[in-house]
């Protein structure tokens, strides 16, 4: 037997195995400690020929979470009890096994000392009731979570540091997946913590606009789209937020056909912006790469709009206290309207690392960083050598640069805009959504989303690109482009 790694406690899985067997004697201690969000437990006995042919299947489940080698460490534990062993006759009536396998899911702590059986209300344990192969097991738990972990899913390699990789095209291809995540994620922080309000609500109609025209991603640009057609309906003004009608709206959204990049999005994982360590980097890298990558591909006209909408979005929406403040004072100090995208993109950059300098210290000091991702003044100098004009050290270690701003834009363009949007394209995902969408949607392919389009636009890339019948949506669009109209003044200043 070998240890999981991941723990020193009593848990073991067998030779080459990667669920962990479990037994009576440290079921519940080992459930309890847990550090997984989740559990799958199987029951099983190890005379029965159906267990013996569907461990592979459930052991291919269990490599992707559990182990040196996952893909998604930290997830799901994933564990085994033989019921045909006499220590563990109580430990499997206590959960009514009554067939094998049988699969339990539901946090790892609630397992512990607890009961289950099939007609128990309310309980946050639940029978798997669909797991018979690898592929349905899976499936049934990105149900759960809705995630899009696959079979194929292999461990992600980061040990080297983002300055020494980050000119490596492949890693600027894993960043489109991370801004539909962030923009997924973002969405479900807003719609949980219940962030739509009469005095927020305008600033999200604002970026959602941008999102529908300006966002690298297909799929966010079309889900965008239809929020924004739907809005009203979701969010009618006259609607107090706290009566049930809008709780059952709210419903509405985070049900799947709402889901703002599409329904594999989120997928519960970063690949980019995934830190060493679960509470490191993710949704707040996410954020910046989405927030830069709209920058380059605004037009100029646009470049104050954009800048209020994304400091209000800010402001509003970004749930950490301490980043939104910071951010809006940065806004607030900013005194003269940007009149290019190139002014706005250099502002972002240059506050991103203004950032990045607090955070240096304040990292070193607290010993808080990722240490695989130290912060750095960015970019450094082995991305983009013509950004530097000349660069020293001050007293106190720090790098003061000279930088040549000509250089950099260029630079932020081709990273955020043409690299991002061109790598996105070859994906394997992009082609099954393009598959399905034959004749629905209107050819706004990655190279066009680059290209400028207007926010006025907005509204016509959201018909474009509706999903649903092409009448209905004509009719719809009619409808709700009096309703919009309003919406489309000239944006607040700050
Ligand atoms: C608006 C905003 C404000 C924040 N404010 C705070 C705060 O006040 N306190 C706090 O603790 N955390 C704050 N955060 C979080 C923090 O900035 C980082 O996002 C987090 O620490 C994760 O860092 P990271 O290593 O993933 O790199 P991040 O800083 O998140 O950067 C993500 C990626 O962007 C690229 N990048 C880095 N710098 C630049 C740049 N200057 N221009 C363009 N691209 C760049 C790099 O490729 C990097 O990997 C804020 C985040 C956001 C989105």
């Amino acid at each position: 037997l070998r240890s999981l790694g991941v723990r020193d406690g009593a848990g073991a899985a067998a030779e080459g195995d990667a669920a962990v067997d479990l037994n009576a004697t440290n079921f519940d201690a080992f459930l309890k400690a847990s550090r997984e969000s989740f559990a799958v437990v199987e029951f099983f006995a190890h005379w029965c020929p159906a267990c013996r042919n569907y461990k592979p299947h459930y052991e291919k489940v269990a490599k992707l979470f559990n182990g040196p080698d996952a893909a998604h460490p930290g997830r799901i534990l994933m564990a085994r009890v033989d019921c045909a062993s006499k220590v563990n006759v109580d430990l499997c009536s206590r959960f009514s096994v009554d067939h094998y396998p049988f699969l339990l899911w539901g946090p790892p702590a609630k397992f512990a000392s607890a009961k289950w059986d099939r007609k128990q209300e309310k309980s946050e344990i639940k029978l798997i009731d669909d797991g018979r192969t690898a592929e349905r097991l899976l499936k049934w738990i990105n149900k759960q979570l809705e995630s899009s972990f696959t079979l194929d899913d292999k461990k992600y390699e980061n040990e080297s540091t983002l300055p020494k990789n980050a000119s490596d095209p492949a890693q600027v291809v894993q960043a489109i997946y991370d801004v539909e995540e962030a923009t997924a994620h973002a969405l479900q922080i807003i719609l949980e913590h219940k962030m739509i309000k009469s005095e927020t609500r305008d600033s999200l109609v604002r970026f959602l606009q941008i999102l529908v025209a300006h966002h690298p991603s297909k799929r966010c640009r079309r889900g965008s789209a239809e929020l924004l057609i739907n809005f009203d309906d979701h969010w009618p003004s006259n609607l107090s937020l706290s009566s049930p009608e809008s709780s059952k709206l709210l419903e509405n959204v985070a049900a799947e056909n709402h889901k703002i990049c599409g329904k594999e999005v989120p997928r519960g994982y970063w690949m980019f912006c995934r830190g060493s360590k679960s509470e490191t980097r993710g949704f707040s890298c996410g954020l910046w790469v989405l927030l830069h990558s709209l920058t380059v591909r605004i037009g100029d006209g646009e470049s104050q709009s954009t800048f209020t909408s994304i400091c209000d979005f800010i402001h509003n929406f970004f749930i950490c206290e301490e980043c939104s403040r910071h951010f809006y004072e940065m806004c607030s100090s900013v005194s003269v309207p940007f009149k290019s995208a190139r002014d706005l993109s250099l502002w972002l950059w240059s506050t991103h690392n203004k950032v990045n300098a607090r955070l240096m210290k304040e990292e070193h000091d607290l010993g808080t960083g990722d240490p695989s991702f130290p912060k750095v003044i960015w970019p450094p100098k082995p991305l983009c050598p013509s950004c530097y004009r000349s660069s020293s050290k001050t007293g106190d270690g720090a790098v003061q640069v000279d930088w040549n701003e000509d250089e950099i834009f260029p630079f932020l363009v081709n990273y955020y805009g043409k690299t991002l949007v061109s790598s996105y394209k070859e994906t394997y995902m992009e082609s099954l959504q393009e598959k399905k969408q034959v004749g629905l949607v209107s050819d706004d392919s990655p190279s066009l989303s680059a290209a400028r389009v207007p926010i006025g636009a907005a509204l016509g890339v959201a018909i474009a690109s509706c999903t649903f019948g092409a009448l209905a949506c004509f009719w719809r669009a009619q409808q709700k482009n009096r309703k919009y109209s309003y919406r489309l003044h000239s944006l607040k200043k700050i």
